[in-house]
């Protein structure tokens, strides 16, 4: 098992990835432009954030899995792994408390403008009247967007703060909101409309792409708070500006549309950095949240290696077009599968999925395929004829 690590990852998944049996080349320095010619020999390729263009998978002539060393799978080319059979897996949750404290940090530092005043202190200036006013959290309201891992996290800590928490998500019903403690709104604007701080915690894709933009920074009140920890797409970065401007709005950002990369130097949009209190896109990088994802990357690995099945893959298909289930019971002999699939080749029809278990003793077995199309009674008296098979039924 060739893998390549394409960025920082802890030392304990190396040591366990090694004693899987696996060849390692770590190279956290690459950058989604070298990737294309650093991946050729690699079966598993293990990223952060780098970016995992359609050229870098095409390149990856041996390449089986991807394994994104945390949650957001934004950063690659899924349409293209899916096009080649390349499997892609992520972390899901395992950095979920360490993005809610930060985005609890950034509502915090916001509101009392910790970063502005440090700022100011390091420069020898002393100001109490300036920073000595703050609306503070207890009691407002925080209305989380996108009640996933991260904001089902910043909620319970919001709640803990003494916030009044409230939700949109786009499955979130009136039930599930009371049974997590949380006020239900119904749409985005009505969530930011009643917010004293709007978090953001959406994945980023098409659908999410600027959704939080001019309409809901005009639903939200003046001099409330906006706290981005998702990514930058998901908020559109010139309305934000103009609500900065126009009504106040504070904002604690970790992400940003077009953020260099994790070995880049330079922040371009300095008119932005002078408006908001921001950091360096950290929400996952605590040592607590490096070790459980460098675990489950090296259970997705062990899973993958005993199964040729990853734990969380992303980009399985939803809704399989097979819609007969063909179960066969058969000796476990050399040939009756062959025989099932040639009668089925024959009558093309295609299986979509099949998995064949053995009993044990090891003289029976039984495999259920996914079919697209239905068997008529002649290919089922065929396949029910051939040598070796005990039972075939469709279900
Ligand atoms: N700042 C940082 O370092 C980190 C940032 N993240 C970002 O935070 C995001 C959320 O992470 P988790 O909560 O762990 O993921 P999650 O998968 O548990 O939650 C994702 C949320 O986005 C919503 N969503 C997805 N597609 C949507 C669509 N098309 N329309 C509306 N809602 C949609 C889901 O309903 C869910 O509420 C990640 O996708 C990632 O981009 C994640 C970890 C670290
Ligand atoms: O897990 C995620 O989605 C993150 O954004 C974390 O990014 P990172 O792995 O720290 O580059």
């Amino acid at each position: 098992m060739n893998v390549l690590i394409a960025d920082k990852l802890s030392d304990s998944a190396l040591t366990d990835l090694k004693a899987l049996g696996a060849s390692i080349r770590f190279e956290p320095g690459l950058t989604a432009k070298d990737l294309p010619d650093a991946v050729s020999d690699a079966e598993i390729l293990i990223v952060r954030s780098t970016k995992v263009s359609a050229d870098t998978i095409k390149r990856g002539e041996n390449l089986s899995l991807i394994i994104r060393a945390g949650a957001g799978v934004n950063t690659i080319d899924l349409e293209e792994a899916s096009s080649r059979g390349i499997h892609v897996a992520n972390c899901p949750g395992k950095n979920a408390d360490a993005v809610a404290e930060l985005a609890i940090g950034l509502i915090i530092a916001a509101d009392r403008r910790i970063a502005d005043g440090t700022m100011d202190l390091r420069q020898g200036v002393w100001n109490k009247k300036l920073y000595g006013s703050a609306s503070g959290l207890k009691g407002r309201t925080l209305t989380i967007i996108g009640m996933g891992s991260i904001g089902r996290a910043t909620a319970e800590i919001g709640k803990a703060l003494g916030m009044r928490v409230a939700a949109w998500s786009r499955s979130l019903t009136e039930e599930k909101a009371k049974e997590w403690g949380v006020v239900y709104c119904s749409s985005i604007e009505k969530a930011a409309s009643i917010a004293d701080v709007l978090s953001i915690h959406l994945a980023a894709g098409k659908d999410t792409t600027h959704l939080i933009g001019k309409k809901v920074f005009d639903s939200m009140k003046n001099g409330a708070i906006l706290v981005n920890t998702s990514r930058g797409e998901v908020v559109d970065t010139a309305a934000l500006k103009e609500a900065i401007k126009s009504k106040g709005i504070k904002a604690g950002l970790d992400v940003y549309e077009n953020e260099p990369g994790a070995t880049e130097k330079d922040f371009k949009d300095a008119d932005l950095a002078a408006m908001i209190t921001g950091t360096h896109h950290i929400g996952a990088s605590t040592d607590q949240a490096s070790e459980a994802i460098a675990s489950e990357v090296v259970r997705i690995v062990e899973a993958y290696r005993d199964s040729g099945k990853p734990l969380h893959q992303v980009n399985s298909q939803e809704k399989s077009q097979a819609h007969f289930n063909l179960v066969v019971r058969h000796y476990n002999k050399v040939g009756v599968l062959a025989s099932v699939l040639g009668v089925l080749r024959s009558a093309s029809i295609n299986i979509e999925e099949m998995e064949n278990s053995i009993f044990s003793g090891g003289r029976a077995a039984v495999c259920t395929l996914k079919l697209d199309d239905k068997p008529d009674e002649a290919v089922m008296s065929k396949i029910r004829s051939i040598e070796n098979l005990i039972q075939a039924v469709l279900k």
